[in-house]
């Protein structure tokens, strides 16, 4: 089993990191930590860290709160970039780490308009594909398993990483080969789960379960 006993999620902005950790905690009766709802609760909005610090500042906060969360015998879902930092990626190596993974298309109409996330601003559809290119290697190269999120729900997400579970749970040390396997997932359609508040804006400042 991976020494660090937190299941992790992480992979590009809205793919559903945060809805599918909360699903999951509740699933396997674990605790749910989301670290961009921490940093929020510790610091201000995220959208305000970065106008008022800039993104160097914030990934430094990221990564103190991220080293707490992963601690923790909890499902945490990380921020999209928090694997940006090498000390994260280093904790990484230890933890089950769950790559869900998706499409601009898929994301497009989470993202469309004025999501509030500050690194997606004027051009959401553009940046995201951007950053996607460039971060798809490294969360594919943290990955204990990849979850193809496409054309699934919430619901569907969270039973495709439940299905690989238990196969992570019994493998022992690092990473294997250059890919995580891809888990199967099946493809039933079911409904979306309740949109999750928006961290990112200013007025995602409201308190946990709120
Ligand atoms: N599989 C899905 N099908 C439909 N809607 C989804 C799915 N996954 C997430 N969503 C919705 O998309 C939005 C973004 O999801 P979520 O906040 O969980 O993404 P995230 O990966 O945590 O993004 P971020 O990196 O910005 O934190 C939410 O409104 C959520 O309910
Ligand atoms: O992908 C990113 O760099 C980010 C994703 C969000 O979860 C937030 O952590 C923030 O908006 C930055
Ligand atoms: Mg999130």
């Amino acid at each position: 089993m991976a020494r660090n006993r937190a299941v992790v999620l992480v992979g590009p902005m809205a793919v559903g990191k945060s809805a599918v950790g909360r699903m999951l905690a509740e699933r396997i009766d674990a605790r749910f930590i989301d670290t961009d709802r921490l940093i929020v609760e510790q610091h201000g909005s995220i959208a305000g860290i970065f106008a008022r610090q800039g993104e160097e500042a914030f990934r430094t906060i990221e990564a103190d709160v991220v080293r707490a969360a992963l601690a923790e015998d909890a499902v945490v879902s990380l921020g999209g970039g928090a694997v940006l930092h090498p000390r994260t990626r280093d904790l990484l190596q230890d933890a089950t780490v769950i790559f869900l993974d998706t499409d601009l298309a898929t994301v497009l109409p989470r993202i469309g308009g004025e999501s509030g996330r500050p690194l997606l601003a004027g051009r959401p559809a553009e940046r995201w594909q951007a950053l996607y290119d460039a971060r798809r290697p490294v969360y594919a190269a943290l990955a204990t398993t990849v979850v193809d999120t496409r054309g699934l729900s919430v619901r569907g997400v969270t039973a495709a990483v439940l299905r690989a579970l238990p196969a992570l749970h019994r493998s022992d040390g690092p990473r294997g080969g250059d890919e995580a396997p891809t888990a199967t997932h099946d493809t039933t359609h079911d409904s979306t789960y309740d949109s999750t508040p928006d961290l990112n804006h200013e007025s995602g400042t409201r308190p946990h379960g709120h």
